[in-house]
């Protein structure tokens, strides 16, 4: 029997993937308590729906950065598809721009960003897909502009510069398992130098907003800030003119008690007031989630883990079937809801329920 839902794709990658790998892919960091509160944010909230709205012709379109979207859903950027699939990032990329689904290229990614814009353009030519790129930035200032350059050159229009990461959370999990490395034959290829040699990835606690200063004056392209959850942090994101704000806990792997993403979003809406568009990640995995966190104010939802689930479980087939999943489920419960699209959802249609999860 196909999948029916999410949880049902992680059960199968689960049984597919080197429990070894799964653990590197489900895992978060210290007791896991953020990662646990991620869904438990989205179940102590309850949709409140409207009745007789005449909603029959509906859309899940939307648009981000001036770009058309079939879907308020964009592909977190997740590390080492190839570790899911063979077929890793190409997989996904051709899944995505068939959906019409933004695709965020891990710079952790086992599939140069080239390849992956290749695959994406031919994949779904009339549509001329949308790929961003997330960066870390590193300290050797002149390598991040090389590969910034890269991802412009390939393509990418947003950069997704992640600020959650100042030091690698610590994942027991993968300590435990003694899991620290790519398996031979596999690299972080957006790292590798034009002469062949690979970086590692570099987490730096020296960077600042300096830094993201820097970056604007280097790139016209969009540039989100992932991984900011305090709202004077979002303010502050206001005053260096960033483009948008990607709520994230990194899916529970940094910083473990980090609060529910989706538990943020109000505060963090109320302090940018309009000023930025917001997106979310951490803990999405029905249609309801997207809708609960479209109403408290987000103009899209990342998924990272799901998607990594579909690949493990069937390759491209597998990443489709997990986008066409949340596209019914967020359709249907825009009907359900009274709503004839993601614009006409507001704060008003969700109620928080104390003790539920
Ligand atoms: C296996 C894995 C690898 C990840 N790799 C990256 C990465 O390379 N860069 C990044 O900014 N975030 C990374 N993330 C975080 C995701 O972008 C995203 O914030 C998180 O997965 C969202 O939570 P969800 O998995 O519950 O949907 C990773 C997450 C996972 C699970
Ligand atoms: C150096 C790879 C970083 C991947 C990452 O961000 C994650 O595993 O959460």
């Amino acid at each position: 029997m196909a999948p029916l839902t999410l949880a049902e794709f992680e059960a199968v990658a689960r049984e597919r993937l080197d429990p070894v790998h799964y653990d590197f892919f489900a895992g978060g960091a210290g007791d896991e308590t953020t990662l646990r509160a991620n869904r438990a944010g989205f179940a102590r909230l309850a949709l409140l729906p409207r009745v007789l709205r005449g909603n029959g012709t509906r859309t899940t379109a939307t648009t981000l950065f001036g770009r058309d979207t079939e879907l308020p859903v964009v592909i977190s950027p997740t590390a080492f598809h190839r570790l899911a699939h063979p077929d890793g990032e190409l997989a996904t990329a051709r899944a995505a721009a068939g959906a019409g689904v933004v695709l965020v290229v891990s710079m952790a990614a086992t599939t140069p960003v080239e390849q992956i814009a290749a695959a994406a353009r031919a994949a779904a030519p009339e549509r001329a897909p949308t790929l961003w790129f997330q960066l870390y930035v590193q300290p050797d200032l002149e390598f991040t502009e090389h590969l910034v350059r890269r991802a412009e050159s390939a393509g990418c229009t947003a950069l997704v510069v992640t600020v959650d990461s100042p030091v690698f959370g610590r994942r027991e999990r993968d300590h435990r398992n003694g899991f620290h490395d790519l398996p031979a034959g596999l690299c972080c290829e957006n790292l590798r130098e034009p002469g062949g040699a690979v970086r590692r990835i570099e987490m730096s606690a020296e960077l600042s907003w300096a830094h993201i200063d820097w970056l604007r004056q280097r790139t016209a392209l969009p540039i989100v800030l992932k991984g900011v959850l305090h709202p004077e942090d979002a303010l502050l994101a206001v005053e260096h003119g960033v483009d948008g704000l990607l709520v994230s806990n990194h899916g529970g792997r940094q910083l473990d008690t980090a609060p529910a993403t989706v538990e943020l979003l109000p505060e963090i809406a109320a302090a940018v007031a309009g000023r930025l568009p917001l997106l979310v990640d951490g803990g999405v995995r029905r249609g309801t989630d997207v809708v609960k966190a479209l109403a408290l104010g987000a103009s899209a939802v990342g998924v990272g883990r799901p998607v990594l689930w579909g690949l493990a479980a069937a390759g491209e087939r597998g990443v489709r079937e997990v986008l066409a999943l949340l596209r019914e489920e967020v359709d249907h419960t825009l009907a359900l809801c009274g709503a004839a699209s993601p614009r006409e959802l507001g704060p008003d249609l969700v109620r928080r329920q104390e003790g539920v999860c």
